[in-house]
């Protein structure tokens, strides 16, 4: 009972106390909001269209408080049920001052007393909560360490404002409220993991802010937890001089983002760049490019379809380093063909010699991509033409001055010298028109030397000449190599298509030629699902983002994309990360004991070089294997199945297949029951009280209170590709898995331990 504990009333008080302030704060801002208001109507009134600059201004001004002042109503209004989480009592050894710390998600001040009614759960003494014992601790500030004793350590579950429970925490107890948070359902779970973030999640969310992070996690680690949990701690520290939609987001698909933005608002991040990979290569270079549905090529690597060799070799290949530097020698040709041999005249001067337009471009702007370089060429050249036209004028008139005296001196008064002088006159004033009336088209006439920078012109050159590949690989490629990505690459470009893996090189030649627009750069990258990733694809999104504060957060377990993705996070601290620091998850949070044991002997007998993942415990029953006789008897079963689990309080189900065809048979099927399903396609999102229906590699990342692994026709294999995909699937259950196919071995069940799941019989 919550009232036994000693500090009941004093804690019930306080927590009536900083409740009654944000009310207060709250009605004093909603007033301040209908003030704005009325400040703007009144400013519209007086409005005068002659002279409107002072009501403009006064109109923008209010709107930017309205703008700010919503932001804070919303934030408080969110909290205001649940103000804090968590207290510790902390006795600076300097100061000797012992303080009370509430943490939230947001901070309070009293503006009155400066009092901190709530401290932000990112500020630096929180950190205490997090990774402090009690006793004696130290933590990081801006102005250096602060050392001293924690002498509580203490959590609240706070209920639509009203106290529920206290514990206090020391080194025995066990975190109850993760145990509680965890046997939680689905839905609203990455909500409210900001109380019960582990040790080990802090470390990675707190780790360095200036210096990119690579964390391999287990499935269920919480790297998606900690990903948004980062963003918003950068967001926190740099506040005053970061936005955030200079913050940007990676994930794999739509149906993911749609999944993690629920949980931005909440941690204050909704405004960061949320996109995937594609989405943001095709804005960022401006070109809506079409991409082959990379599932296509999937699921002819799933499907282990013939030439398949060759394929993946190619697709691993267009990710390599050794691409980016075939490309890199390509395009030091490219650039060779900026130099030019004429020197910039006009009217027979030479403003500016080819020599020095050639050390401009190759030497003092060499810094810039291809395109800036152009324009500062061009920059330089009007600048210098409009220096010098007034010197042309001069140099003109004294050479027709010299020419003049010498008439005069050699010639007598006659009509003759007349004619001579008016005509010489004449020439010199159409001369010094002619300059005078030049204008900068003169340069452009002069730049058009210059080849246009078209970044698919070239690397469509590249791509489509096999012998030009072999030329520029330096002996990497064999002919064979070279004349597959060269006729693959033909074929697809008759149907105006490219495939995800052109993708990274496009984004490195359009940064290297063109530049990144501001608006596409940022201060900070999170990629969640990394391990998809290819080196290439990290290297040229570094280029473009101009940055290398990255977050990597990945699976190698879970790397289904193995064929064009990374083989280990050395190769991607090596070639593209050198001064990353990397880290390691081994707990996962998500699933129980039982199912994590079944996944990871899957893991440890097919893939033994694999991390396998250490369960928090949490116990659930085992997972069941359901044989299935024929086809059309899955929806009786799975009916069955359903009405069990959902007997069970459990709400978000998934039905998991191997591939996309499965999937949308068994929905097909389904529609004769009475449970409403919903296929998920890639685009989609998730309806909540649906029966979700998906092909396990777009399961990656998601998470379900049930699922079952649904398994007529595409079985797996013992494949390492199958395998993973089949990890996946396994790891995407809170609290419930099982499995209904034809035989143990369509799902790889033959070599494990068999005391790991439970039959129908048992
Ligand atoms: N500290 C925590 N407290 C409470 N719940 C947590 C904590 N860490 C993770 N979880 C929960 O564990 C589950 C898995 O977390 P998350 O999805 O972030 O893991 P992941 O490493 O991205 O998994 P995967 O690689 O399998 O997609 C989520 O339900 C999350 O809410």
């Amino acid at each position: 009972m919550v009232t036994e504990h000693p500090d009941y009333e004093q804690e019930k008080e306080r927590l009536t106390y900083t409740k009654h302030y944000m009310e207060e704060i709250l009605t004093a801002a909603e007033g301040k909001h209908e003030d704005f208001k009325g400040n703007i109507k009144e400013a519209f009134e007086n409005l005068d269209y002659l002279d409107s600059s002072l009501s403009y201004i006064n109109i923008l001004v209010n709107a930017k408080f309205i703008e700010m002042n919503t932001a804070d109503i919303e934030h408080l209004k969110r909290v205001e049920s649940k103000p804090y989480f968590a207290r510790i009592d902390f006795k600076n050894k300097e100061s000797g001052e012992h303080d009370s710390y509430y943490i939230g998600k947001v901070s309070l001040f009293r503006k009155d007393t400066q009092e901190s009614l709530i401290v932000d759960w990112r500020s630096p003494v929180a950190n205490l909560y997090y990774d402090g014992r009690l006793g004696e601790v130290e933590y990081e500030t801006e102005d250096g360490e602060v050392a001293g004793n924690l002498t509580l350590k203490r959590q609240y579950v706070i209920e639509e404002g009203k106290l529920e429970e206290i514990r206090d925490i020391d080194i025995t107890t066990r975190d109850e409220l993760l145990q509680d948070s965890l046997s939680g359902t689905a839905d609203n779970r990455l909500n409210e993991i900001v109380s019960t973030i582990q040790a080990e999640q802090n470390e990675v969310i707190r780790s360095d802010l200036s210096k990119p992070v690579i964390v391999q996690g287990v499935a269920g680690s919480g790297k998606t937890t900690i990903a948004l949990h980062r963003i918003s701690m950068f967001i926190y520290t740099f506040a005053e001089n970061t936005s955030p939609e200079e913050m940007m987001i990676l994930a794999p698909n739509d149906l993911f983002i749609d999944y993690i933005s629920q949980a931005l608002p909440d941690l204050g991040v909704d405004q960061i760049k949320q996109t995937t990979f594609t989405e943001y290569v095709r804005k960022s270079i401006g070109k809506k490019v079409k991409i082959v549905h990379p599932d296509q090529k999937f699921l002819q690597i799933l499907e282990h379809e013939t030439e398949e060799e060759l394929l993946e070799w190619a697709s691993h290949f267009k990710g390599t380093f050794s691409f980016k530097t075939l490309i890199d020698r390509y395009l030091a040709d490219v650039e060779k063909t900026y130099r030019v041999n004429d020197d910039f005249k006009v009217e027979g001067f030479t403003i500016y010699k080819a020599k020095n337009v050639n050390r401009l471009f190759f030497e003092d702007y060499h810094y810039l991509p291809l395109e800036n370089r152009v324009k500062k060429v061009k920059n330089v050249l009007q600048a210098n033409f409009k220096k010098k036209k007034k010197e042309m004028i001069k140099v003109i008139e004294q050479k027709f001055e010299d020419r003049f005296d010498q008439l005069y001196y050699s010639m007598k008064q006659t009509e003759e010298r007349r004619k001579r002088v008016v005509h010489l006159n004449d020439q010199k004033e159409k001369k010094i028109d002619r300059i005078k009336k030049t204008t900068n088209k003169v340069v452009t006439e002069y730049m058009k030397q210059y080849p246009k920078v078209d970044v698919f012109q070239a690397y469509h050159e590249l791509m489509s000449e096999k012998d030009q590949l072999l030329h520029y690989s330096n002996g990497e490629l064999t002919k064979q190599q070279a004349a597959y990505l060269a006729e693959t690459f033909q074929e697809r470009r008759k149907k105006n298509q490219y495939e995800l893996e052109d993708l990274a090189p496009l984004l490195y030649i359009h940064t290297q030629l063109k530049g990144m627009k501001k608006k596409w750069q940022a201060k900070n990258v999170v990629i969640d699902e990394a391990q998809d990733y290819s080196v290439f694809q990290f290297y040229a999104l570094k280029q473009a983002a101009g940055t290398d504060l990255f977050t990597l957060l990945g699976d190698l377990s879970q790397g289904i994309h193995a064929y064009r993705g990374i083989e280990s996070w050395q190769e991607v601290m090596d070639e593209v990360f050198p001064k990353a620091s990397y880290r390691t998850l081994k707990k996962s949070y998500r699933t129980t004991v039982e199912v994590m044991n079944l996944a990871n002997d899957l893991l440890g007998v097919h893939l033994p070089h694999l991390d396998s993942a250490e369960p928090v415990v949490r116990h659930g029953s085992k997972p069941k294997f359901l044989p299935l006789q024929k086809e059309a008897d899955a929806p009786a079963l799975i009916t069955s199945e359903i009405q069990s689990i959902m007997e069970k309080g459990m709400k978000s189900i998934a039905l998991l297949t191997k591939t996309m065809k499965e999937a949308k048979e068994l929905a097909e099927l389904m529609k004769a029951t009475s449970y409403e399903c919903q296929l998920l396609e890639e685009t989609q999102q998730l309806t909540q009280g649906k029966i979700a229906i998906v092909p396990s590699y777009l399961a990656k990342g998601l998470e379900f209170d049930a699922v079952i692994l649904v398994n007529a026709k595409d079985h797996y294999t013992d494949h390492e590709i199958d395998i993973k995909l089949l990890y996946v699937a396994m790891t995407r259950p809170l609290h419930y898995l099982s499995m209904i196919g034809p035989s143990e071995d369509s799902f790889q069940l033959n070599p494990l331990n068999r005391t790991l799941f439970q039959t129908e019989q048992g």
